[in-house]
C-alpha cells in the first residue's frame, strides 16, 4: 500500500447550511476524483454534509473529539458520535485547539486512541511556532509532538499526520520547499519504530495552501496531500487543489 493521497479541507468555525451548496459544486466538478477528498466542517454540519455528499466518494470529518465515548462533558462531542453522524476522519491536535484549549500531546494521543476505537481515521497535527523555527527548534518540536501525540496501535490505515507550521496558517506565508522537505523526511523517519507501516502513513502539509502553490508543494518528497483551511471554503479554490493533487505523481 502507498500513502493515501488526501486533499483535506478544514472549514474551522466557518460555514452554515447554505454553504453546503459548495458540496454540490465539488460533486459536479469531480464526479470521480483521482485522490481522496475530505471536508471537516463544524460539528453541526457533519451529518447534513454527509447527506449532501450522498453516494459520492468524498468523505466528511470532525475537527476534534473527546477522549471518552460518552458522559458528563458539556459541550463536547465523542468520536463515537462523529462516526454515528457520518464522519470518517477527525482532525486532532490542530494548533488552534492546542492554543485555544490548552490541548497537550497526551490529550491528543488519548483523543486519537478514542478515534481509532470508534473507527475514525485520526489526522494528527504538529507544527512549530515562528519563535521555535527562529530558535532552530523545529525538528525537536516536531519530534516531541509526534512522539507524544501518536497512540499505540497507530497505523497507515487509521492515522494521517499533518505538518502545519503555526506561522504559515492563514498568513499567506509558506515555508520554503526545502523546509517542507526537511520536516516531511524527518517525520517519515520518526514514524519508523512507532508505526509498523511507517512508509505508508500519509503526511499532509498545511498552512496557506492555495491553487497557485499546490502543484509545487505536492511535488515535494513525502508530501502526500494537504490540510487546507481558507481555500477549502469555496469549491472553486478547493477544486484547484484537488486537481493539483490528482496530477501529482
Ligand atoms: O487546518 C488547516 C490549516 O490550519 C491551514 O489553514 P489555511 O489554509 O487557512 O492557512
Amino acid at each position: 500500500m502507498a500513502p493515501r493521497k488526501l486533499a483535506a479541507g478544514n472549514w474551522k468555525m466557518n460555514g452554515d447550511l447554505a454553504a453546503l451548496a459548495e458540496i454540490d459544486l465539488l460533486r459536479e466538478a469531480y464526479p470521480d476524483p483521482g485522490c481522496e477528498v475530505l471536508i471537516c466542517p463544524p460539528a453541526l454540519l457533519v451529518h447534513p454534509m454527509k447527506e449532501r455528499v450522498g453516494a459520492h466518494k468524498m468523505t466528511v470529518g470532525g475537527q476534534d473529539c473527546h477522549a471518552n465515548a460518552s458522559g458528563a462533558h458539556t459541550g463536547d462531542i465523542s468520536a463515537v458520535q462523529l462516526k454515528d453522524a457520518g464522519a470518517a476522519y477527525v482532525i486532532l491536535g490542530h494548533s488552534e485547539r492546542r492554543a485555544d484549549h490548552g490541548e497537550t500531546d497526551a490529550d491528543v494521543a488519548a483523543k486519537a486512541a478514542a478515534a481509532h476505537g470508534a473507527g475514525l481515521i485520526a489526522i494528527i497535527c504538529v507544527g512549530e511556532t515562528e519563535a521555535q523555527r527562529d530558535a532552530d527548534e523545529t525538528l525537536a518540536v516536531i519530534g516531541a509532538q509526534l512522539a507524544g501525540s501518536l497512540p499505540d496501535g497507530a497505523s497507515a490505515a487509521n492515522t494521517v499526520i499533518a505538518y502545519e507550521p503555526v506561522w504559515a496558517i492563514g498568513t499567506g506565508r509558506t515555508p520554503t520547499n526545502e523546509q517542507i522537505a526537511e520536516v516531511h523526511a524527518f517525520m517519515r523517519e520518526q514514524l519508523q519504530g512507532r508505526v509498523s507501516d511507517a512508509g505508508d502513513v500519509a503526511l499532509l502539509y498545511g498552512g496557506s495552501v492555495k491553487p497557485g502553490n499546490a502543484t509545487e508543494i505536492f511535488a515535494i518528497a513525502h508530501v502526500d496531500g494537504a490540510l487546507v483551511g481558507g481555500a477549502s471554503l469555496k469549491a472553486a479554490d478547493f477544486g484547484g487543489i484537488i486537481s493539483a493533487l490528482e496530477a501529482a505523481g
